[in-house]
């Protein structure tokens, strides 16, 4: 059996959201006995196939939260869940992809076995591997590259290769904590098309945390603004673009987008014009 039918006979209904926040707070604990509130009171749901960023000042806990969807740190207070899961039992049942900013492939194992890696960790098979590679391969444009090394490839098609060996078992849910944080502009608009088209080929669901505005209202269904530190929500904006397949470039020049934008610009600093610190207005 497949992960693939464990996944369709997994008793979870297919409406129960990817993620749910409930009063979600996070306190770190400081230097000399002082406290760091890096988040509070969080309450979002994020439903399956729904692409939402995050999107606040610098040190505001957007990574902060990621972290704690992926349990890779716990709450103070509140609850998540994952697909109706607590966030431990939906990374041990890998309901989710992770791409950050630096891609983070092993240098000596080819493009295809850096796909195949997380398949090859849950002893999937070697013919299975390869088919799942090639398919990847393919949804991310770099089928002539599978037996390249990665400094043999550019920024952005690194960046591609871990999206793609972020999306090896499936998952329904992609955690992107700034994947294009450290491409350059016309890569990163190259990059935010390719990975509109894969959301719309897979369907998952995204969480998604970035400083560009524009980058930000042309991926998303809801855009969530975060306020300086301690992390509240100020405003969640309706981007109202369509769909994933339907964001194309020529979306860019649309009222529709420098409408969002206004917006997401407006709730983050109270003016139109005005863009607060570790925000990325172009
Ligand atoms: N492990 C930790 N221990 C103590 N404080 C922490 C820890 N991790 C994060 N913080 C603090 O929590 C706050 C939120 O950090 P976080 O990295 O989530 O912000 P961010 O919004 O992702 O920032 P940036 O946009 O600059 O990447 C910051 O004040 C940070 O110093």
């Amino acid at each position: 059996m497949t992960r693939e039918d464990d996944k369709d006979m997994a008793s979870e209904p297919t409406t129960t959201p990817a993620v749910i926040a409930e009063n979600v707070g996070k306190v770190f604990p400081g230097k000399k006995g002082a406290q760091v509130t890096a988040l509070e009171d969080i309450d979002l749901t994020v439903a399956r196939g729904e692409f939402v960023s995050l999107i606040g000042p610098s040190g505001c806990g957007k990574s902060t939260l990621m972290r704690l969807i992926a349990d890779l740190d716990q709450p103070t207070s509140g609850s998540l869940s994952v697909f109706g899961k607590s966030a431990k039992q939906a990374r041990l049942d890998q309901e989710y992809g992770i791409a950050f900013q630096q891609a983070g492939l092993l240098p000596w194992r080819t493009v295809r076995r850096n796909i195949e890696l997380p398949l090859e960790l849950h002893k999937v098979g070697k013919a299975e591997r390869a088919k799942r590679s090639k398919e990847l391969l393919s949804l991310v444009g770099l089928t002539d590259f599978g037996d390249n090394f990665p400094d043999q490839l550019s920024g952005g098609m690194q960046q591609r290769v871990a999206i793609a060996r972020s999306l090896a078992e499936s998952p329904n849910l992609l955690l992107m904590d700034e994947p294009f944080g450290a491409l350059d502009e016309m890569t990163r608009e190259h990059m935010q098309g390719e990975l509109a088209h894969i959301c719309a080929e897979t369907n998952a669901a995204v969480v998604f945390v970035t400083h560009s505005i524009p980058e930000a209202v042309f991926l998303s269904h809801r855009v969530v603004v975060l306020s300086p530190r301690p992390g509240r929500i100020r405003a969640i904006v309706d981007v109202g673009l369509g769909t994933s397949s339907e964001r194309t470039d020529h979306l860019r020049e649309s009222e529709t987008f420098f409408a969002a934008v206004s917006e997401v610009r407006e709730h983050l600093h109270g003016s139109p014009d005005a863009v607060p610190m570790g925000v990325d207005n172009r």
